[in-house]
This record gives structure tokens, C-alpha cells and sequence, in this order.
């Protein structure tokens, strides 16, 4: 019987142009449809025959149409973003969605450098000139990149692809990232500035690639621009929304800014009369229609890595690059869940208290931690495997920081990942008796002082965001930072942080405040916070957890945990940080 007339074969839907190389993979095993061109409703016709279905950008995978795929086990979108598929849908039907985060990336930072080229040499203008039979060559004298200093926001995977050519372009490179890997960024010649305004002010050619959240939105605006040399270039090949497009319109009109090379824009395709279109339309801009994967060698490297993946969901196996995919495996679903949760946290926790939404009194310093020590005690010590724990932890260090569909951390991809970042995490069992604690199990997580990273024993390396920190005045700069934590009935605590202890349940919005532990704080916080709108859930205390004789008064100092509903923004945490309130707040959001 020829293989497309067998039944019993599952069967494998492309509605949108994939590279053939991957889809040779898929032809043995299963039969493979490809057809481009449906309309939302034929597709919603013939979806319920397809256990798999690979697209790019253009389908629109809406809950609508997963509800109608009543054998759909996987939908693979070839490239990194996910904005077009409802993940959300996909996972109560029980739908894997997988991506390709990393087979576009020498692509995206080509097509940064050739945007940087196009803007240095007016391309684009000097193309349209001599077509309409102009011979314009002194209007369209450009510069060289050779000796100019390239600004890169956001270190990552692109981003130092992007430095390694401009090295060799001659420039020089500066940086910003907060979570950067300073090895990395060493070994790539790039000298990491501690804020993005040094990095603003000394760049002659500007280039983001961090991914599009909170933190990011709108980090280019009217302010940031006028930091800037008249004579920057900025670059965009990351996503739309970073730049305010209105903004860097006036400051090319102003000649504040020369020139720009844009690759993504806020609305795809751009609305006509929108910011972005006229943006696009603007004699200093070459603009491309986010071309930044489209080269024939990424558009086959993504190709192959989402239809392996399929490969393996249909013959049972777990994906390396699920967006998501459980971290556990159903049988230790019932032991390991409220670990796994716990340690997400204590390493969100650890992200969010340590680099990032952090305001401190004095001068704060940052610091990089890519050692970490992950210690199990009592009966989690005796588990066969504590992947999962390991995968949550990478997890939870990494998400504050990342886009949802840019890294998305299972038990299958979790140390590549983590090695990939340049973090090491040695796991550490102890059978250390917790018989008169009230759980049975406790994990400490400690991650090391630079000092003592060359001592760590790497027995499991995975990649993490590096960190930046903003250490507490009163706490040695290369002290190690500590979180402990413990499950009592299903819910996670935390037990330590840092020098103090105190029970607390990382859960919705905290608000955690350092203070000198003297009369009057708690009632300064709570007025502020009053006068700002916040309600306040719940409150804890942690005291020292050192002997106050030891630290001395002036070391006197306590932690002041405050459960949070609404937004304590810049301006609250200004005011809390002051002489009469506290020396330092950080807030932190848990799903
Ligand atoms: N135009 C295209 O076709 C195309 C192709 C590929 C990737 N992309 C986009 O390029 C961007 C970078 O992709 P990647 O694979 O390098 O991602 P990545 O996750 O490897 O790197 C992102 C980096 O940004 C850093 N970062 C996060 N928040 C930051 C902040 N506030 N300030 C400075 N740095 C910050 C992170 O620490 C990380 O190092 C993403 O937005 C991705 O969607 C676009
Ligand atoms: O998210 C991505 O992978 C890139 O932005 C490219 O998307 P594309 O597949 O639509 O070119």
C-alpha cells in the first residue's frame, strides 16, 4: 500500500511555506500535507484529521482552531516567536507547542550588520538616487564603522554574535546588559557598561536585542535619544516596541539622531499613517520587513529543528525546545511538584530581589553570579533524580529576565540552556536530619561570590542570565547570597534570605524592605504605602539571623516582607527608600 494511503500513519499539516529540508525527516513516518494558502475557515475544516501542524508567522493558531483539532499533539512554529499561536489554548487541550529559539540568530545578526552598513553608506538612498538616474556622490558620502564605538543593549545570543563581527569590523564595543555573562562578553571584546544611559551617550552606531518585555517596552524614548551623539545611527532588528517610533521620527527631523536601519516595527505590516509607517518612509531610515531570519540557511536550520522535534512527540519522546512542556513527567508529578515550585521561586526570587527592580540608599555596586550552589537536605537527598529541581531553578532564575517564547526551559533543554549562559550549578545532597523541623525536606540555595567561583565544582554546568546586583551597604560586596527554603502541606516557604531569617510564602506581589531595625519603620512603610494606594495583604518580619552581638548596633538591621495588592512603582520605592524609612526595597511578582 503506498505510505499516503495508510490510515494508520499520523498525519502532518503545513499550511504556510517551511523549508523542504526538515520536512524530509517527517515523509517516512507520517504523511505530510503542505497547504499554503488556506483560509482560516478551510483550515478550521480539515484541522481535525492532523495529529501535527508546522507553521511560521502568517497562521494564525487561535483557540478557535485548536478546539476543532481533536488529534493534534503538537503545533511547531518554525522560528522563535510564538505570538501567533494561543499557547495558553494549546495547553489546557494538551497540545505541546514547540519553536526553534536558536536557528535564526547568525541570520538576525547578519541582518543587523548589513543594516548598520546600509545606514553608515546611505544604501538606500544612494540605490533610489542612481535608479532615477541621479549621480549624487557627494551628498552620499557616508562613514566607516572602522574605530566607531557600537552600542549593543542586550547580550544574548544575538547581540554577541553581533559583536564578534564588528570586531572584526574594527569597532569598538560596549554593552549593556544587566544579566550579561562577563566571560562571555570578555572572550567577545565587549566592555560591559553598568547603565544603558553610558552606553547611550558614548555610541556612534546604537543596536538592541533584548527581547520585548516589561522592562524593555519603550526603553528607546524622547529622554533617552537626547543622551545621545547627533551623529548616532540606531539599529532594530529585535522586535517593534523598544524605540518609540514617534520619538526617533522628531529626533531625524531635528537631526538630533542621523540615521537609522529598522528591521521590526510596532504594528506588522506597518498601519498606513501609523508611527511606524512613517518611520519607515523617513529619508534617514533604511527599513526592512523583519527579513532578520529570512536567509535560506536559517529558514533550513529552523526548519529541521521543529521537525525533529515533531519526529520525536509523535513516537512518544519529550521535545528540547517545548514552550510548554511540563518540567515533570506525570509518575513524580505527586513527590516532586511542590519542590519544583518551591525552587522556581526561591529562583525567581533570587533574580528579581538581587538584579533586577532593586533601589538601595548610597552607592550600589553590581556584581555577577554565574556559580550557584543548590543544596538538598532531609528526604529529597534520597531522590533517584532531581532534574526537575535542577530544570526549575534554571527556570526560575532565567524567566524574570526573558521573553516567554524565547526560552522556554524543560527538563529536556534545561542544562543546555544553563551552559549555553555560562552559569554553573553544582547540586549538593545532604541527609542532614530535619526530624525536629516541621518538613521533611529544606533547600539552600547559595550563589557564590565571585571570589569563590574558581573554586566551584562543576558537576553540572548549565547557562543563566548573569546577574547584576545592587548589594545592601551593610553586606560585604563579596559576601555569598543565600535563599532557603522549605515545603510544609503542598505550599513553598521561604525560610532565609541572606543575613536574615523569617517565614515567608513567595506568592503574588512582595514587597521586600531592609531596614535598620529601629522604631517607626514599619509605620513609615505603611504610610507611604497608604498614601500610594497599596493595600497591604500581609506582613512579616525576618530578624538577623547572625547574633546581634556579633554585627554590633550599627549592624542591627531587619527584613520587612510586605504581601502587596496594586503597583508600587519608581516613584513609592523612592519614597520608601529614604533617611527616615528604609535602606532598601525590592519588589518581587510570583505567578
Ligand atoms: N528580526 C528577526 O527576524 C529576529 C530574529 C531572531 C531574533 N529576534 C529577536 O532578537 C532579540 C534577541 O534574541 P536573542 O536570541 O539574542 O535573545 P536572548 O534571550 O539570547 O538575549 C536577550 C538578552 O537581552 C538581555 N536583557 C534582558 N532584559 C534586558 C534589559 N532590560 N536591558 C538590557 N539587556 C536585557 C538578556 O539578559 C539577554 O542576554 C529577541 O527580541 C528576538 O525575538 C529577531
Ligand atoms: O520570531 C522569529 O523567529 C523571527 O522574528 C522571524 O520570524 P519569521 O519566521 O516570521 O521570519
Amino acid at each position: 500500500m503506498p505510505a499516503s494511503v495508510d490510515s494508520s500513519r499520523p498525519k502532518v499539516l503545513i499550511p504556510e511555506k517551511v523549508s523542504p529540508d526538515g520536512l524530509a525527516l517527517l515523509k517516512d513516518q507520517f504523511d505530510v500535507d503542505q497547504k499554503p494558502g488556506l483560509s482560516p475557515e478551510e483550515l478550521k475544516n480539515i484541522i481535525g484529521d492532523y495529529e501535527a501542524l508546522i507553521v511560521r508567522s502568517e497562521t494564525k493558531v487561535t483557540a478557535d482552531l485548536l478546539q476543532a483539532a481533536k488529534k493534534m499533539k503538537v503545533v511547531a512554529r518554525a522560528g522563535v516567536g510564538v505570538d501567533n499561536v494561543d499557547v495558553q489554548s494549546a495547553t489546557q487541550h494538551g497540545v505541546i507547542v514547540v519553536n526553534s529559539p536558536s536557528g535564526n540568530i547568525n541570520a538576525a545578526a547578519e541582518h543587523t550588520i548589513a543594516l548598520l552598513m546600509a545606514v553608515a553608506r546611505n544604501i538606500g538612498d544612494a540605490d533610489a538616487s542612481i535608479k532615477a538616474g541621479k549621480w549624487e556622490r557627494s551628498r552620499l558620502t557616508g562613514i566607516e564603522a572602522k574605530g566607531k564605538t557600537l552600542g549593543i543593549i542586550g547580550l544574548g545570543k544575538v547581540g554577541l554574535t553581533v559583536a564578534r563581527i564588528a570586531n572584526g569590523l574594527g569597532m569598538k564595543l560596549i554593552a549593556n546588559d544587566p544579566y550579561a555573562n562577563a566571560n562571555l562578553a570578555a572572550a567577545a571584546s565587549v566592555s560591559l557598561k553598568g547603565t544603558l544611559a553610558e552606553v547611550l551617550k558614548e555610541a556612534d552606531f546604537l543596536t538592541l536585542h533584548t527581547p520585548l518585555i516589561a522592562s524593555t517596552k519603550g526603553m528607546i524614548g524622547a529622554k533617552e535619544l537626547a543622551t545621545m551623539k547627533p551623529t548616532a545611527r540606531i539599529l532594530n532588528v529585535a522586535r517593534g516596541g523598544m524605540i518609540d517610533e514617534t520619538a526617533l521620527v522628531e529626533a531625524l527631523d531635528a537631526g538630533t539622531i542621523a540615521g537609522a536601519g529598522m528591521d521590526v516595527f510596532t504594528s506588522e505590516p506597518p498601519k498606513p499613517d501609523s508611527p511606524a509607517s512613517r518611520l519607515i518612509a523617513h529619508p534617514k531610515v533604511v527599513a526592512t520587513p523583519h527579513l532578520g531570519a529570512s536567509t535560506k540557511e536559517a529558514q533550513e536550520n529552523v526548519s529541521i529543528d521543529v521537525c525533529e522535534q515533531v519526529v520525536t512527540i509523535l513516537n512518544g519522546g519529550l521535545p528540547r525546545s517545548a514552550v510548554n512542556a511540563p518540567i515533570i513527567l506525570q509518575e513524580e508529578y505527586r513527590t516532586l511538584q511542590p519542590f519544583v515550585n518551591l525552587i522556581e521561586r526561591m529562583g525567581s526570587l533570587y533574580t528579581q530581589h538581587y538584579m533586577t527592580n532593586r533601589a538601595a540608599s548610597g552607592t550600589s555596586t553590581k556584581s555577577f553570579r554565574t556559580t550557584f550552589d543548590i543544596t538538598y537536605e532531609g528526604e529529597l537527598a534520597g531522590l533517584n533524580t532531581t532534574k526537575p529541581l535542577f530544570a526549575a531553578l534554571v527556570k526560575g532564575l532565567l524567566t524574570p529576565i526573558t521573553s516567554s517564547d524565547g526560552l522556554n526551559i524543560n527538563l529536556v533543554n534545561a542544562e543546555l540552556v544553563a551552559k549555553q549562559r555560562g552559569i554553573l550549578i553544582n547540586e549538593q545532597r545532604s541527609r542532614e536530619n530535619v526530624d525536629d523541623k516541621p518538613y521533611s525536606s529544606f533547600v539552600t540555595l547559595r550563589a557564590r561570590a565571585s571570589r569563590s567561583s574558581s573554586h566551584a565544582r562543576s558537576d553540572v554546568s548549565r547557562s543563566s542570565s548573569p546577574s547584576v546586583t545592587r548589594q545592601p551597604q551593610s553586606q560585604a560586596q563579596d559576601a555569598d547570597q543565600v535563599i532557603q527554603g522549605f515545603v510544609s502541606g503542598n505550599k513553598p516557604y521561604i525560610s532565609r534570605l541572606d543575613r536574615f531569617k523569617g517565614e515567608f510564602v513567595p506568592k503574588g506581589t512582595l514587597l521586600i524592605c531592609r531596614n535598620f531595625d529601629s522604631c517607626g519603620k514599619i509605620g513609615y512603610v505603611g504610610s507611604q504605602l497608604g498614601k500610594a494606594g497599596v493595600n497591604i495583604r500581609f506582613m512579616s518580619v525576618a530578624p538577623l539571623y547572625e547574633d546581634v552581638e556579633e554585627v554590633g548596633e550599627a549592624g542591627r538591621e531587619a527584613l520587612m516582607i510586605l504581601g502587596v495588592d496594586g503597583r508600587v512603582d519608581d516613584a513609592v520605592i523612592g519614597k520608601l527608600v529614604d533617611k527616615d524609612g528604609v535602606l532598601e526595597a525590592s519588589v518581587i511578582e510570583f505567578e
